[in-house]
C-alpha cells in the first residue's frame, strides 16, 4: 500500500482517482506528497518519500536540488488551470478599462437614494475605453500566456507575444494573429497593456522592474498574475505614483501595493476554480500512480521526461548524476550479478540524468540495489515489479 500526503486542500475528484493500493492521510512517512502552493523548502522530506506532484503550475515552493538529491521525482500539471487564469485576466482587462470597480462603488454608495436621478450625470465620471484596437504584450507564452493572446486577439486587440524559450507545443497553440517578437522592448513600449506569465526563478524574479517600467507607455495596465516578485513592487509604487503606470492589478498582494485605487488586489485565486482544481488533482492523482508503478517522468519538472513501456517482469529505476562512466557502472554491477538487461532507456536533464533498466530476473534484489545506491552520483534507486 503505498502512502500519499497531501498538503493545501486537493479537490475530492482527485483523491478519488486514486485506486485501492494508494491511502491518503497526514502521515508524514509518505511515498507521495500531492501539494498545491504550500511551501516545501522547509518541510524535511521522509527517506521513503518518492515522489512529489504540485497540482498546477508553478513549482517554485518546491526545492527541486533537494528533492533530486534525494531521489524525488517531481511533477507539476502545467495547463490544468491555465484557462481559468486567462478568463481572470481577461475579466480584470475589462474591469480596469471600464472603471468597472469605482463604477461599482458609486452604485453602491447611492444605493439609499434613487440612483436614476444620479446616473446620468455619473456616467461621465466612469467613462472607459474598448480592448478592440489596443495593443497588449504578453511576456511568456506558455500554456496561460498562450490562451490570454488568442483571447485578446479574439476580442481585436493587437498583441505581442515575447518568450526567449518558447517550445513548439506552445508555438502551435498561438494564433497566427499574434506578433512574435524577440526582444521585452519590442513587446511593451507603446503597449496600452502588459501582462506577464512566466514561472518564477532566480533570472525572472524582478523581470519587470523600474527599466521596463521606463520603456512603457505612460497610461499603461500592468497585469502580474504569475508571483510575487517577478514584478518589482518598490519600482511599481513609484511608477504608480508619478502616474506612468495607471493600474496595477495582481494575485499577489503585498503591504507596499495595497490600499491604493490604482492597484486591484485579489487572494491568489488564478486557478481557483473547481474545474481547474480538479483537472489538476486529477492529473496530479495519476501522475503520482503513473510514476510509482512504471517509472514514467512525463511532466516531470526536475529529472528529465523519460517513458519506456513496462512488460515486466522488474525495473530498475535510477535517478542519479549526469556524468560519463555512469551508465557503465550501473551495467557492469548487473553483469557481475549475472543479470540480464531486456531493454534499458536513459536520458539527461542538466546535472541529472534518469535511467531505466528492464530486467528478467534479479537474484539477491537487496544486495544488488545496495550496490547501485552505493554508487557515488547516485541518488535513487527503485525495483519495480509488474
Ligand atoms: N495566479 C495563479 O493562480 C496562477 C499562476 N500561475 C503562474 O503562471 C506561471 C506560468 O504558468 P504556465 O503558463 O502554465 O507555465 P508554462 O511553463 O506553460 O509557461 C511559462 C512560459 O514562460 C516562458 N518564460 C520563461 N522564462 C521567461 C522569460 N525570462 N521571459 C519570457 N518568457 C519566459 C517559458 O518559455 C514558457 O513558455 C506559473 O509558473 C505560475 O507561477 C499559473 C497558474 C495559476
Ligand atoms: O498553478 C499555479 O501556479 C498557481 O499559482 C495556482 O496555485 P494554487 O493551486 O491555487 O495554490
Amino acid at each position: 500500500m503505498y502512502q500519499v500526503k497531501t498538503y493545501n486542500v486537493i479537490a475530492q475528484e482527485g483523491l478519488d482517482t486514486f485506486t485501492k493500493d494508494y491511502q491518503i492521510n497526514k502521515s508524514d512517512h509518505a511515498d507521495a506528497f500531492l501539494i498545491r502552493s504550500a511551501d516545501m523548502h522547509h518541510v524535511n522530506f521522509p527517506d521513503r518519500l518518492k515522489v512529489i506532484a504540485r497540482s498546477g503550475a508553478g513549482f517554485n515552493n518546491i526545492p527541486l536540488e533537494r528533492a533530486t538529491k534525494q531521489g524525488i521525482a517531481v511533477f507539476n500539471t502545467a495547463g490544468s488551470n491555465a484557462n481559468a487564469v486567462r478568463e481572470l485576466v481577461i475579466a480584470v482587462m475589462v474591469a480596469t478599462s471600464r472603471n468597472l470597480i469605482p463604477a461599482y462603488h458609486y452604485a453602491e454608495q447611492n444605493s439609499g437614494a434613487d440612483i436614476s436621478l444620479h446616473t446620468e450625470k455619473a456616467k461621465d465620471n466612469f467613462r472607459g475605453s474598448e480592448l478592440a484596437g489596443k495593443k497588449l504584450a504578453v511576456i511568456g507564452v506558455g500554456h496561460v500566456g498562450s490562451l490570454v493572446a488568442n483571447a485578446a486577439s479574439a476580442l481585436g486587440m493587437d498583441v505581442y507575444g515575447y518568450d526567449p524559450y518558447l517550445n513548439t507545443d506552445a508555438a502551435w497553440r498561438i494564433s497566427t494573429s499574434i506578433h512574435r517578437v524577440d526582444s521585452m522592448k519590442e513587446a511593451i513600449q507603446n503597449a496600452d497593456y502588459v501582462t506577464v506569465h512566466v514561472p518564477k526563478n532566480k533570472q525572472t524574479t524582478g523581470l519587470i522592474s523600474a527599466k521596463e517600467m521606463e520603456m512603457m507607455k505612460p497610461g499603461v495596465h500592468l497585469f502580474n498574475y504569475s508571483r510575487i516578485g517577478i514584478v518589482n513592487n518598490t519600482d511599481v509604487v513609484k511608477y504608480l505614483d508619478n502616474h506612468k503606470i495607471k493600474t496595477y492589478a495582481t494575485d499577489f498582494g503585498e503591504d507596499q501595493i495595497l490600499g491604493r485605487d490604482d492597484v486591484i488586489v485579489t487572494p491568489h485565486i488564478g486557478g481557483a476554480t473547481h474545474e481547474a482544481e480538479r483537472n489538476g488533482s486529477t492529473q496530479a492523482a495519476r501522475t503520482i500512480m503513473k510514476y510509482l508503478k512504471t517509472g514514467d517522468t512525463t511532466n516531470s519538472v526536475n529529472l528529465p521526461q523519460l517513458r519506456l513501456p513496462f512488460e515486466g517482469p522488474l525495473r530498475i529505476t535510477l535517478i542519479h548524476q549526469n556524468v560519463p562512466k555512469m551508465v557503465g557502472k550501473l551495467t557492469d554491477i548487473l553483469g557481475d550479478a549475472g543479470v540480464n538487461i531486456d531493454k534499458m532507456s536513459n536520458a539527461s536533464l542538466e546535472h541529472t540524468a534518469y535511467t531505466i533498466i528492464d530486467v528478467d530476473g534479479l537474484k539477491d534484489e537487496q544486495k544488488v540495489l545496495n550496490q547501485l545506491k552505493q554508487i557515488d552520483g547516485v541518488y535513487g534507486v527503485r525495483l519495480l515489479k509488474k
